[in-house]
């Protein structure tokens, strides 16, 4: 049976992207392709921007869960017995490096609409509900479809015109959090204001306050 490995699982509002504002459930799976999450390995990996520690599976609601059912178990009991509108992301990490077609359909049969957070160098499996992408610099694009792709902005080698053509719903710009947050921010609204294909998200999680 399989075993996913997951860093925390939690109970917020959805604090990026379109679908801002919605009430989630957030399940991190640890691991990610493009950075080991260790701090010594930032400079030399894919993705150098990285805001989430996904290392371990110590956080809130983390650990080792055997099988799909288990796990969408926990994101239900996390979620409680309220069935209206029902939401779960998944993210990391990277989570397509565990998510699979038993986990969807689990997570279905527990009522839950299910978006997936990816930086895109990995193929879903089907009938996830919501596809948001964001492609990191170096790294090959293999997802090119979904509802949003979400770029953090700027990064020297994975500049907006690259994706502007690519089959997404919509087109979001997130200034990149850091040591620049205030001048990539001023950046981010200067190239929407020129680009209104692009929107901005912003991580209102993180001005709120909350996970
Ligand atoms: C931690 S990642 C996990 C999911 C997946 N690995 C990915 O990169 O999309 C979740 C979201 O946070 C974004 N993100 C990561 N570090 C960021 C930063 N320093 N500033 C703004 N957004 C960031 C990612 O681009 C992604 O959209
Ligand atoms: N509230 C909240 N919204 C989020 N949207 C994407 C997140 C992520 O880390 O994937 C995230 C997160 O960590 N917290
Ligand atoms: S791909 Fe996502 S989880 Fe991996 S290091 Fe980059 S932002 Fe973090
Ligand atoms: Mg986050």
């Amino acid at each position: 049976m399989k075993r996913y490995a997951v860093k925390e699982i939690f109970y917020t509002l959805q604090g990026e992207g379109r679908q801002s504002g919605r009430a989630a459930v957030f399940c991190r799976f640890a691991g990610c392709n493009l950075w080991t999450g260790r701090d010594g390995d930032r400079a030399a990996a894919a993705c150098r921007f990285c805001d989430t520690d996904f290392v371990g599976v110590d956080g809130e609601g983390g650990g080792f869960f055997r099988g799909a059912e288990a796990l969408a178990d926990a994101v239900a009991g996390c979620w409680g017995p309220g069935e209206e509108r029902r939401f779960c992301v998944l993210t990391g990490g990277e989570p397509l490096l565990q998510v699979d077609e038993a986990l969807v359909d689990a997570l279905h049969a527990r009522g839950f609409e299910i978006a997936v957070e990816t930086n895109g160098t990995l193929e879903p499996p089907r009938g996830i509900d919501w596809i948001a992408v964001s492609p990191k610099g170096e790294a090959p694009l293999r997802l090119t479809r979904g509802n949003e792709l979400k770029l953090v902005y700027p990064q020297e080698d994975a500049p907006p015109e690259r994706f502007a053509g690519l089959a997404f719903d919509d087109f979001c710009l997130q200034p990149m959090d850091g040591p620049d947050s205030a001048r990539n921010t001023a950046l981010a609204v200067a190239y929407c204001k020129a680009h209104p294909r692009w929107r901005l998200s912003l991580q209102t999680h993180k001005w709120l306050g909350i996970p």
